[in-house]
């Protein structure tokens, strides 16, 4: 299986944080989600997939080619979109299409005005005048509009009203009905990834919680519901975080079918959503798992 972007052991350094031997490698042909809490560390490890920012040490790999040697033509096959303005605040889109369309191999202005008028955006306004959502829009009618083989979206969706949002989700489903794009995206509203999502990647305090299978991840992981009797040192190893309450104890566990095993009809076992996951992750007691 072609990786389209591979990360091996990179590391970065902040004063007050750091991304630590992060490992991953997206497939061709998937959509991955990119979850974690506010401050997890999913826009510098995107920026690194960029060369936004460098690894200080790591290496990363995109298309098969390194920054330092192929950075234009791995920018090339890449549309990106990011939460952050990018787009400059004095000039329209008409002009910002001017810089930025000759810095594409495969623009296509047939494209890029038939995404403009989808989106209902004016050409000849100020950006400064467009709302946080017009500019979202505007990122990515520049993202669609050069043939990219790569799309790589920090917060695609914020700022996007519901109705645009499940668009924004359409607009990305038929993009991958080509069967050779990658989506990477990153975001808190969970339901756009059920939606879309092949892959999850979970980070949080800039370390890989886990990176796996959307398909694994509705199938295996679970919270449990008991009494507080059932739980001891042995059969705590079964869950990734334990809550404890007066009334018993909720737990998630990434092995559904084990926990059911063991408890039987003694426990409440159902589903747990990406929200579940990452909720359930940060608090109670965090033990280790049983793979
Ligand atoms: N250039 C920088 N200099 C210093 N610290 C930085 C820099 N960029 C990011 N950080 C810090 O790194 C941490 C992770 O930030 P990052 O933006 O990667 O998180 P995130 O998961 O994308 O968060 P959010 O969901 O809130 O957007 C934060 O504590 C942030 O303050």
């Amino acid at each position: 299986m072609e990786h389209v972007i591979e990360l091996k052991n990179v590391n970065k350094s902040f004063d007050r944080f750091q991304v630590s031997d992060v490992s991953l490698a997206f497939k061709k042909g998937f959509v991955t989600g990119i979850i974690g809490s506010n401050g997890a560390g999913k826009s510098t490890i995107i920026k690194m997939m960029l060369n936004l920012q460098q690894p200080d040490s790591g290496d990363v790999r995109v298309f098969g080619m390194d920054y330092s040697s192929s950075e234009k033509n791995i920018k090339d096959r890449i549309g990106f979109i990011f939460s952050e303005d990018v787009l400059y605040d004095e000039l329209t889109l008409h002009d910002q299409r001017k810089i930025i369309a000759p810095c594409y191999r495969q623009w296509d202005d047939a494209l890029f005005h038939q995404y403009c008028e989808m989106f209902e955006l004016p050409l000849k306004q100020k950006m400064k005048s467009f709302s946080k959502g017009m500019k979202m829009k505007a990122t990515l009618a520049i993202a669609l509009s050069h043939h990219a083989d790569l799309f790589i979206m920090d917060e695609p969706t914020a700022g996007l009203d519901p109705v645009f949002r499940r668009e924004f989700l359409e607009i990305m489903q038929d993009i991958m009905l080509d069967g050779n794009k990658t989506i990477i995206l990153s975001t808190h509203i969970m339901s756009d990834l059920s939606s879309i999502a092949d892959y999850i990647t979970y980070v949080e305090k800039g370390k890989i919680v886990f990176s796996k299978e959307m398909h694994d991840i509705e199938e295996n992981y679970a919270l449990v519901r008991g009494g507080i009797e059932l739980l001891d040192s042995d059969t705590e190893q079964y869950f990734l975080s334990v809550k404890k309450t007066g009334a018993g104890f909720e737990a998630l566990t990434s092995d559904a079918v084990a926990v059911e095993m063991l408890f039987g009809a003694n426990v409440v076992i159902e589903k747990a959503s990406l929200e579940d996951i990452m909720y359930y992750s940060q608090g109670g007691k965090t033990v280790a798992a049983v793979d």
